[in-house]
């Protein structure tokens, strides 16, 4: 696989749900940008070492219920806004999609 897809849009307007079935049919794999804020939004709330924690396991999850809670959507956005959270993140996604063939909505 040569290349990525990149899916961007307002809120609710159905990134998730055209990416995801858009990767499925293509055999790409698929990242949710949104998952990761919230993944450690989870850690921050649970108070985990915020360091001890791997990224790949987000690969191709969509929706992951545990992490739609009203409580970790309001630490994710929090956590959104911060620059160094966001460079973090975006280094992260750029590590795991380096090897191509994944479709990635933000
Ligand atoms: N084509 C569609 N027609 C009607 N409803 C849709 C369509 N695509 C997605 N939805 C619904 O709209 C809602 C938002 O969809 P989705 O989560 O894919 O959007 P999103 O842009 O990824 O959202 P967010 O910005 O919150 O991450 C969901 O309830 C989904 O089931
Ligand atoms: N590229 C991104 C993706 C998400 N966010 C923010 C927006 C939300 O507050 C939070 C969780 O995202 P969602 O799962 O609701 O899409 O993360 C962002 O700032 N940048």
């Amino acid at each position: 696989m040569t290349f990525n897809i990149a899916i961007d849009g307002l809120t609710a307007s159905g990134k998730t749900s055209i990416g995801y079935s858009l990767a499925k049919r293509l055999n790409f794999n698929f990242i949710d940008s949104g998952l990761f804020y919230r993944y450690l939004a989870y850690y921050n709330i649970n108070s985990t070492n915020f360091n001890q924690h791997t990224y790949d396991n987000l690969i191709n999850c969509s929706n992951l219920s545990a992490f739609y809670s009203l409580d970790i959507s309001q630490k994710a956005s929090e956590l959104s806004k911060d620059k160094e959270i966001r460079t973090l993140i975006n280094q992260e996604i750029k590590k795991l999609t380096k090897k191509k063939g994944f479709v990635v909505v933000g």
